[in-house]
């Protein structure tokens, strides 16, 4: 305890150094303690009255002294005190336990009389070597405010018991004030004077314990200072610790004021302490095991700390793996966006090229089949018209980018329909417009410019749309003109296009041909009918046309011309089929060649049942001529499509004038038209299916029409010439002949298909009883001689056709080239079978024509080699091309070739020159041994080749020069049929 106790003079300099702070009068001090005083007695006073007024029990026992209340009330006045020296601010409101107290002037002065009144007793107790207080006690102000107070009190009780209790003790109140005492602090400005320094305060101390002490007795004295003393250190020893222990432990309003008790009270006290002491110890316990309690708690907290940190540390691990985590998956899906995106756009790009890509794969496809040489076939399906919207539609799907249209073969509404589809090069729905329908078709206008030969023409169902395709409606307007017009302005505008490297000449012709009979449709004048050669056309009108609207005008009269009828199922049907040829003729300005091309655009008659379009009489005849050479057509298109040997296109004058497009090489393009009404399905089915035949027909490559020198050219215009002639000669012949040669008909072969259309296949030859009569007329024909001028005068008079086949019929009708042929053939039969004079005659015939000819303008490139052998006794015939030479066998197999050299633009030049012998290659009479005999190459497929010289009148028949020639197959037909003859 020593340790902890300080001198009391600590007390007093720390009250100095708060005053010294503060700047406070003690006065202010003083005064506030003493109303400190007033008012504790005050309620002292007013509580003993109360007592006594209302009869409490004890209150006339009400101690004439204060108690310990009293003491703490004074207690609690010195804490107020203290606080007044704690804030010694004048006019400062001080919170006490008893009463707020404003600090009045000079309250701070009689504080410090108490003061030193204290601090002189406590520096006698520090003289006396007495512990005071607690080190903490004097730390804190308030502590030491009510030490003091604690002190006052027990001096001023004590002086008052042993004053003999004279009047009411008053708390600190016996001693007065010393006038002699100097206040501890001078006002403000006044130096500060430390007690200790000055020895009045001892004095003064000294002098107050010598008065208390003068008036006892000598021998009383030491026993009283030491009796007073012992009691001082007694209360203090016994108080100190539990001051200790409640200043320590409990509030500050716990602490109890320790002062001496009276005897009385002692026990009372002791037991207070007691009791104090337990509840101090059961709450020290308390307080302990709360400790211990809360260091368990905090142990627990701290190893929950510890547990959750881990945790926490866990979970920013955790945390930073999925934010690495969540960022590599935000990478990767960035990329595989960024790839997606870039797919997608792949896709998007693929997806909006997809219909190029079909565009051009149909291109492509289209120009495969040019290469193969098929025919292209369009559908077009006519949309629904006027009323007929309501009906049912037989067409269940049209895929425009496949080219494939469904049909519906068994409409239901319960049961599953039954489907059939078609495919073709190109579908049009109902709603393609007229432009769209041509632009597949411009590829092949550009082919005429070039030097092809084109045929475009449409089939179908009568009303299915072909006019409207071909022509366009009625009332036609520039967008919706047909193909015709648009054809035609394409080609003035390539041409146009073309001006500085190509000059084009365009003419158009219009033909149509009706109950079979070809009529031109430019003239106004009648259907001519020649009874003699069935050729109902003569010549036809070939107009030159510069513009568009040429065409327009020209396009009009044709269709006036036409023959239009209205039937149950078009109110203006095409009872005719017609056909508009466009001839362009090209210059190349740099090398001279010239580019032939022509374009057939035909509009077929409808196919119709009679009894749904219900005509009769002439209408009915009409129908009756349109259905028949449409099944001619369908024919042709069958054994082409089969490769067959034979093609009957002598079955018609339809099949005759689309012979070249359908069997030439020519570019071909077919528009089949369907209508989309359910009760047409029949003839939608068979039209459609006829189609798909015609796609699969091969025509071979088409060939390009050039002369590429002007001598080719030339030596046309001489073989132009010779036809002339020849064509005069046969005139001539027939009437020789008695008009008519004895047509013999075929051997070894079916009455349907004579032996001379079975190509390059041995037949024997007809060694029949009119070989003398032909004998005699070639005779003639040797005779006469060939005037190139007379050629030329009679160039005009050619007939459109040389030899006519009527329902598989052949006519005894030959055409003079064909009998020249047939006559130089028979000269040769002759000379092989009975009279080897007859070779003489025929070289000299072959010279006297040779003569004809300027044998230098003759180019060997190509020639037509014709084969006359004699096997068995039986004589065969070949025509085969190669180089001009002249063959023989042995004995028993004797070959004459013929061969003619020629350009290599056209081959119906070469038919022309096939029978005309080169002087040098003819066998040099009887002497001469014959060459060994080669074997007859065969043709190739000669019929598919143009057999027949086309319906449509050359051009160049219009011009002085006939300078355009007859199709090369008719001469070859001619010749062969020729050798059948014999
Ligand atoms: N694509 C179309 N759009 C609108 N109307 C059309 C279409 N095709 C045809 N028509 C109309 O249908 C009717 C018959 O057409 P069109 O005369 O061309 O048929 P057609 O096959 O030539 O008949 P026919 O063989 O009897 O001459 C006409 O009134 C025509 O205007």
């Amino acid at each position: 305890m020593a340790t902890e106790k300080v001198l009391a003079f600590s007390v007093a300099s720390v009250v100095e150094e708060v005053l010294q702070q503060h700047g406070t009068q003690l006065s202010d001090i003083n005064l506030a303690s003493r109303q400190a005083e007033e008012a504790c007695m005050r309620r002292y006073e007013a509580a003993g009255w109360l007592r006594k007024k209302i009869g409490v029990v004890g209150a006339k026992d009400l101690p004439a002294q204060p108690s310990e209340h009293d003491f703490k009330t004074g207690l609690r006045s010195g804490i107020i005190l203290c606080n007044v020296l704690n804030k010694l601010q004048p006019g400062a409101v001080v919170e006490g336990a008893c009463d707020s107290h404003v600090i009045p002037d000079g309250a701070a002065l009689s504080a410090f009389q108490y003061f030193e009144n204290v601090r002189n007793f406590l520096v006698a107790l520090q003289e006396m070597g007495l512990p005071t207080f607690e080190a903490s006690d004097l730390e804190k102000g308030g502590k030491c405010g009510r030490i003091v107070n604690c002190v006052l009190a027990l001096k001023s009780y004590s002086e008052w018991i042993e004053g003999g209790k004279h009047g009411s003790w008053k708390y600190a109140g016996n001693t007065k004030p010393s006038s002699t005492a100097k206040p501890f602090f001078r006002k403000n400005s006044e130096p500060f004077i430390h007690p200790s320094s000055s020895t009045a305060t001892h004095h003064s101390l000294n002098s107050l314990v010598r008065q208390y002490l003068s008036d006892k007795k000598q021998e009383e004295i030491p026993i009283m200072v030491e009796s007073l003393l012992t009691k001082v250190m007694e209360e203090f020893q016994r108080r100190m610790p539990i001051q200790h222990q409640l200043l320590k432990t409990a509030s500050p309003h716990k602490v109890a004021f320790e002062t001496p008790k009276p005897a009385s009270q002692h026990k009372e006290m002791e037991e207070l302490e007691d009791a104090k002491l337990k509840q101090e110890k059961s709450y020290e316990e308390k307080v302990n095991y709360n400790n211990e309690e809360s260091s368990r708690q905090l142990l627990k907290q701290q190893t929950l700390v510890e547990q959750q940190n881990r945790e926490i540390q866990e979970l920013k691990k955790l945390f930073h793996h999925t934010k690495t985590g969540i960022h590599f998956l935000h990478k990767s899906y960035q990329e595989d966006i960024t790839y997606l995106s870039n797919h997608l756009q792949g896709l998007a790009s693929a997806a909006s090229g997809y219909h190029k890509v079909v565009e051009e794969n149909r291109n492509l496809y289209n120009q495969l089949q040019d290469l193969k040489g098929n025919i292209r076939v369009y559908c077009r399906v006519r949309p629904f018209l006027g009323e007929q919207s309501k009906h049912l539609s037989s067409i269940s799907n049209i895929e425009e980018g496949t080219g494939s249209i469904s049909i519906i073969t068994t409409p239901s509404r319960n049961r599953r329909e039954g489907k059939k589809t078609f495919s073709f090069n190109r579908v049009f729905g109902p709603c393609a417009t007229q432009e769209e329908v041509f632009s597949d078709t411009r590829s092949l206008i550009r082919s005429v410019l070039d030097g092809y030969n084109v045929c475009i023409f449409a089939y179908g169902q009568t009303g299915s749309g072909k006019t409207f395709t071909m022509s366009g409606p009625k009332d036609v307007k520039e967008e919706s003109m047909g193909v015709n017009y648009r054809a035609l302005r394409d080609l003035f505008h390539l041409s146009e296009q073309r001006k500085d490297t190509i000059c084009y000449e365009i003419s158009v012709q219009m033909l149509e041909i009706y109950n079979d009979q070809i009529r031109d449709l430019l003239v106004t004048d009648e259907i001519r009918n020649s009874s003699q050669n069935g050729i109902n056309v003569p010549d036809a009108n070939l107009a030159p046309v510069s513009s568009t609207s040429d065409v327009i005008y020209l396009m009009n009269l044709g269709q006036k011309n036409r023959a239009v009828g209205a039937t149950a199922m078009n109110d203006r049907s095409s009872r005719s089929h017609s056909c508009v040829t466009v001839h362009v003729e090209g210059k190349d300005l740099t090398s001279g060649n010239i580019l032939r091309g022509c374009m057939h655009l035909v509009d077929l008659a409808g196919s119709e049942r009679v009894d749904k379009s219900e005509v009769t009489g002439d209408r009915l005849k009409e129908a009756q001529h349109i259905n028949k050479s449409l099944s001619a057509l369908g024919d042709v298109i069958s054994s082409l499509s089969q490769k067959n040997a034979h093609v009957p296109y002598r079955n018609s004058k339809l099949t005759q004038l689309l012979q070249d497009s359908l069997g030439g090489q020519a570019k071909t393009l077919m528009f089949v038209h369907i209508s989309p009404e359910h009760e047409a399905l029949g003839e939608t089915i068979s039209t459609l299916k006829f189609a798909e035949r015609v796609s699969s027909v091969e025509l071979g490559t088409a060939r390009v029409n050039k002369d590429s020198s002007p001598d080719v050219k030339e030596l046309k215009e001489q073989i132009a010439c010779l036809k002339a002639a020849l064509s005069r000669k046969e005139g001539e012949a027939k009437h020789f002949q008695h008009s008519e040669i004895p047509r013999p008909r075929s051997h070894g072969s079916s009455p349907k298909q004579p032996s001379w259309m079975s190509g390059s296949h041995r037949k024997p030859k007809d060694d029949s009883s009119s070989l003398e009569g032909q004998k005699k007329a070639a005779l003639k024909l040797k005779r006469r001689s060939l005037d190139p001028q007379d050629m030329y005068k009679n160039s005009s008079a050619w007939p459109l056709v040389s030899g006519q086949r009527v329902n598989g019929k052949e006519e005894d009708k030959v055409s003079v080239c064909e009998d020249w042929v047939d006559k130089m053939m028979l000269k040769r039969q002759d000379s092989l079978t009975s009279d080897d004079n007859l070779v003489e005659q025929w070289e000299a015939e072959s010279k006297e024509l040779s003569q004809v000819f300027n044998p230098s303008k003759i180019c060997l490139e190509h020639s037509i080699k014709v084969t006359v052998h004699k096997k068995d006794g039986q004589v065969y015939d070949d025509v085969q091309r190669n180089l001009y030479e002249v063959v023989t066998t042995d004995e028993s197999d004797h070959e004459l070739e013929l061969e003619l050299a020629t350009s290599d633009s056209s081959e119906s030049d070469l038919h022309w020159l096939v029978s005309v012998p080169k002087p040098t290659s003819i066998p040099n009479g009887l002497g001469s041994k014959p060459k060994k005999l080669t074997q007859p190459t065969p043709t190739k497929n000669p019929e598919a080749r143009s057999m027949i010289p086309s319906l449509i009148p050359s051009p160049s028949r219009k011009e002085v020069h006939a300078s355009q020639p007859r199709k090369q197959s008719g001469a070859i037909d001619a010749k062969r049929r020729t050798g059948n003859a014999k």
